[in-house]
């Protein structure tokens, strides 16, 4: 939680990114690499053009064992360049997605601390159903990757009342999500 703290303070200040207009309700700081949508860039030109911080060490060593934990093959060769950190407060909610706008196929690692969330889960092709909803606890691990990868996605409600008392948070929902963008400077 100190690290959130941190990161959020800037030198990029966490953010609602703005989607065709409309801002988002989940705030994002990035780490690595900056996204806004939809690509990805070493400095905030959508904030205040200042260059994110680097991702440290121990989140990259992090979602090598998240991937080890499910049995990736090769996870110790993993190698995120970029996490972004969503922030979910009671009325939060990301619409259905695809995470495209990496190069790299290599998987997506996702970390929930804090309120429960209604995440859903639909197919490769669009955002029509059948979909899977799932909720995602403070502490669970979730991975895109393989036949996933590009899977639509989304977050459709926090669930209040839910984070555990010893999480660090006690309103709203944090999810980081790691990637391999794949791009170089
Ligand atoms: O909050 C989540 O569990 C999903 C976040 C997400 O899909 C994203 O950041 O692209
Ligand atoms: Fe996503």
């Amino acid at each position: 939680m100190a690290a959130f703290h941190q990161w959020a303070a800037g030198p990029v200040p966490i953010r609602s990114a703005t989607v065709r207009g409309h801002p988002m309700s989940v705030r994002t700081v990035c780490l690595g690499w900056h996204w806004q949508p939809y690509r990805y860039s070493r400095h905030a030109g959508d904030v205040n053009g200042a260059r994110v911080l680097p991702l440290p060490e121990w989140l990259i060593e992090l979602g090598r064992r998240a991937l080890a934990s499910v049995g990736w093959p090769d996870a110790a060769a993993y190698r995120p360049d970029t996490a972004l950190i969503n922030f979910y407060d009671a009325g939060a909610k990301m619409g259905l997605h695809q995470d495209k706008d990496e190069v790299s196929p290599d998987p997506v690692v996702s970390l929930s601390v804090g309120e429960a969330c209604v995440f859903r889960f639909g197919n490769t092709e669009n955002r029509n159903r059948p979909h899977t909803d799932v909720e995602l606890r403070s502490g669970d691990l979730f991975v895109f990757g393989g036949p996933a990868r590009l899977a639509y996605h989304g977050v459709t409600t926090i669930i209040p009342g839910t984070a555990p008392d010893d999480c660090g948070l006690t309103d709203g929902r944090i999810n980081i999500t790691l990637r391999a963008t794949g791009l170089r400077d």
